[in-house]
């Protein structure tokens, strides 16, 4: 059987379901567990999921990295849908970007 071609897609894909189990037993949904516990206990798992993917950033395999990487975006996903952010809003945000360089941003916030 042919691959499945995976793509970011797969985020939004990830956004549908995280937001259908919204109001579901906490006992057998991840997701619903950490919508029950609310924003600032979502907020720190992204804390942590973040430490842990720099922790295998230096010291980890590539697999250890990648399998870090999808717990972060992730608990990233369901901190924005407790946030009312939709996927959309942070795609949007990074068109907006397309072609402005990073260096250049920041050399014009910067005031004297
Ligand atoms: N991608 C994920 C995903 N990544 C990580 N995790 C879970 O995140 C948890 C992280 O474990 P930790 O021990 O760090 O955190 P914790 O259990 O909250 O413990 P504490 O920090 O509270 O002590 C584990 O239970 C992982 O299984 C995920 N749980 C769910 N998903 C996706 O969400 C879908 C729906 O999941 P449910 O809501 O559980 O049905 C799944 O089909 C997956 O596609």
């Amino acid at each position: 059987m042919a691959k499945k071609k995976l793509s970011a897609d797969i985020l939004d894909e990830l956004h549908h379901v995280i937001v259908s189990r919204k109001g579901d037993n906490p006992e057998e949904s991840h997701t619903a567990r950490l919508f029950s516990k609310g924003v600032n206990k979502i907020a720190q798992k992204v804390g942590e999921e973040a430490v842990e993917t720099v922790i295998e950033a230096v010291g980890g395999s590539k697999e250890e990295l990648a399998a870090e990487s999808a717990d972060l975006l992730y608990h990233l996903l369901v901190l924005w849908e407790a946030r009312g952010v939709k996927p959309s809003d942070v795609w949007e945000a990074l068109e907006g970007r397309k072609g402005i360089s990073g260096i250049a941003e920041k050399a014009s916030r910067i005031k004297y």
